[in-house]
């Protein structure tokens, strides 16, 4: 049975993780994304001009998967399209021997710029893989049947190296038990329900955040608007229309932000949430945490997982979602 371990490499800001995937004959570095289900890469068929700096996957290794192709958009409006391949890729030392390996012919300019990132390897439920016409498994769907556990995990850091691994829990990873939490796959992400929520050192859990996605290809924690007001209106932060969202001072007294999972209450550190200089040097950060609205449901992105251990299970039958503190 195969398991590995891969890095996850911050970019600045810890804005996105970075991971190295060989694709045949070419190695790149792929976003890790549990909140999408396709693997693409800059290929040798996307044009010079949006390619500029990308690793590119070389086709030439792979089967042409006949009149199939996919078109994906992410949540921010950027995207890409192309032809698909079955081709050998190896993660960690997890070796999928027929992968459909996505290859662009067509990528949206924020991708082109962030010359980070040579594409995406999705981690959601395969039920949202946007293959035509004949849906395709994700990397973990195609290995599982091969893994020492169905199960991958996640242990992104902040400013540092992390890591994913497959088919095995690191347990030198987290401090004292899991708590699992049932997933509703229903939408094709690893939904889970948060419960009460409480900021800084208040005790005092209140409300319920409620339906959640453990997403790791977004940079920020989205939350209710009523949970982003009473967080900011502790933390001395404002929503500021030209930044498109909340900001707070980046002196570093902002408060922790508390959430009880499972029963069990995760510690989100508040030097977490004053997230970035709006600019270069100034004293004012962009927040970490920004509410969900015109969303729908609340995404636990990266602020969110590099504060703990995750683990996405899917061994026991029905999938479920493993959280330990790190
Ligand atoms: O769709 C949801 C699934 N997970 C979220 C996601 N978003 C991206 C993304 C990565 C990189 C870029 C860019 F390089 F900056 F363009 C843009 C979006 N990857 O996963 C949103």
């Amino acid at each position: 049975a195969q398991s590995g371990t891969v890095a996850a490499d911050p970019q600045q800001y810890d804005q996105a993780y970075l991971s190295p995937v060989t694709i045949g004959n070419s190695q790149l570095m792929l976003d890790f994304d549990t909140g999408s289900a396709d693997l693409w890469a800059f290929s040798n068929e996307t044009p010079a001009s949006e390619s500029v700096g990308h690793a590119k996957y070389d086709s030439s290794t792979g089967t042409e998967l006949q009149g199939y192709s996919w078109s994906i958009t992410y949540g921010d409006q950027s995207g890409a399209a192309g032809n698909v391949y079955a081709d050998k890729v190896v993660v960690g030392g997890v070796t999928a021997t027929k992968q459909a390996v996505e290859a662009a012919t067509s990528i949206s300019t924020s991708f082109s710029d962030n010359t980070d990132s040579d594409g995406l390897l999705g981690l959601a439920f395969s039920s949202i893989n946007t293959v035509t016409p004949k849906q395709q498994t994700t990397f973990f769907d195609t290995v599982k049947p091969t893994l020492a556990k169905a199960l991958f995990t996640c242990d992104l850091k902040q400013g540092n190296a992390g890591s994913y691994t497959f088919g095995y829990i690191d347990t030198s990873k987290y401090t004292g038990s899991v708590t699992y939490v049932p997933v509703d796959d229903s939408q094709g992400f690893w939904s889970f329900t948060a419960g009460g929520y409480s900021v800084g050192s208040d005790n005092a859990t209140s409300g319920s955040v409620g339906v959640s996605i453990a997403d790791t290809g977004t940079s920020l924690l989205y939350l209710p608007a009523a949970v982003a007001k009473a967080y900011y209106a502790k933390a001395g932060g404002k929503f500021d229309n030209q930044q498109g969202g909340y900001t707070l001072p980046c002196n570093g007294n902002a408060p922790d932000f508390n959430v009880a999972i499972g029963g069990k209450t995760f510690v989100v550190p508040g030097s977490y949430i004053a997230y970035a200089p709006i600019t270069s040097g100034s004293q004012t950060c962009f927040g970490g945490i920004q509410a969900n609205t015109g969303i729908g449901f609340n995404i636990f992105g990266d602020v969110f997982l590099k504060a703990v251990y995750a683990i996405f299970d899917v061994s026991q039958g029905a999938p479920r979602l493993g959280f330990a503190a790190q």
